[in-house]
């Protein structure tokens, strides 16, 4: 299974690109597509999914061009996208049936589905539960159940984390774990943690652009030995992110421990500190491109 992208770009009307000149080959497994607000990322699922057309470049799948043939793709596609709508007054099991009706399984079929998804989404106990009662993560939970219903070769998934508690999300990220086997799987967010224990492979972008598609490894091997972290008083905070890449800082009663990025220790008593995907992501999308 591979969908690959040639120099996929996309302007909304007359004015800003949404993408441009994206580049890009995913095979099965987990893809993280990360990128602050407004860098294109639901754009680029928008494409994938075949509910926006590029204006520029092709996409793939397994060689089958989705623009021209859209239906190859969407036979095998399960989406969640960022706004996500469900039917408050039907119990997880009867909001599930009615998807998969819609989608034409037949009802043992659809039976069994549901089932083995509500043991892999962890939403067994609450089955019979009315979905207004349900917090935004089991919202969430259902939503990725809903698009695993038709076993989708390639599972899309726009943004799931936005708005969930940190338990919420730690349930969703092993919830998406749990679906990758044998699919495609290409998971949108700005929130770095939520594809670093995940993905396979990780895709950067910004302001339409990609900047770099590696695995977690490669990316965090690329700032190693360049991340220190040091104490200084509140009032040189300043000249040092003026020298250095700042990272993140914690107020101290001491003055201000900064996480920072360079080539050289920024002060004497630095310590050098293993780096995190966050510092690859952060000096990726800050470095001039
Ligand atoms: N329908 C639209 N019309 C005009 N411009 C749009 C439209 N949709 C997106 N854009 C612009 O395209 C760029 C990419 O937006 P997109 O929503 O794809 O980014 P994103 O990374 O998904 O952001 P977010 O995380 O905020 O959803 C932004 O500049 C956005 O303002």
């Amino acid at each position: 299974m591979t969908l690959r992208t040639e120099s996929l770009g996309k302007q909304y009307g007359e004015g800003t690109w949404g993408v441009r000149d994206v580049t890009l080959e995913l095979e099965e497994g987990i893809h993280g597509l990360l990128g602050p607000n407004g860098s294109g990322k639901s754009t680029l699922m928008g494409i994938l999914s075949t509910i926006l057309k590029p204006t520029t470049g092709t996409a793939t799948w397994n060689g089958t061009d989705i623009v021209e043939s859209p239906g190859t793709v969407r036979s095998v596609l399960g989406y969640l996208p960022q706004d996500f709508g469900v039917y408050p007054d039907l119990t997880v099991t009867e909001f599930l049936e009615y998807m998969a009706a819609l989608r034409g399984l037949d009802s043992e079929t659809a039976s069994a589905r549901i089932d083995e998804l509500l043991e892999l989404t962890n939403l067994t106990g609450v089955r019979t539960r009315k979905l207004e009662t349900f917090s935004g993560g089991m919202r969430q939970r259902v939503g990725i159940a809903q698009a695993l219903l038709n076993d989708p070769e390639l599972l899309v998934v726009d943004e799931p984390t936005v708005g969930l508690d940190p338990e919420e999300r730690v349930r969703l990220r092993s919830a998406l774990a749990n679906t990758a086997t044998d699919r495609v799987v290409v998971l949108s967010t700005h929130i770095v943690p939520d594809v670093e224990a995940t993905a396979n492979e990780i895709a950067i972008l910004d302001d339409g652009r990609l900047l770099t598609h590696a695995t977690v490894d490669e990316l965090i091997d690329r700032v190693a030995e360049t991340v220190y972290e040091c104490v200084v008083p509140r009032s040189e905070l300043s000249t040092l992110a003026d020298q250095y890449q700042v990272c993140s800082t914690v107020q101290r009663s001491d003055g201000v421990k900064a996480r920072v990025l360079g080539e050289s220790p920024p002060t004497e008593t630095a310590a050098q500190v293993p780096a995190t995907l966050e510092d690859a992501y952060l000096e990726t999308v800050e470095r001039p491109h």
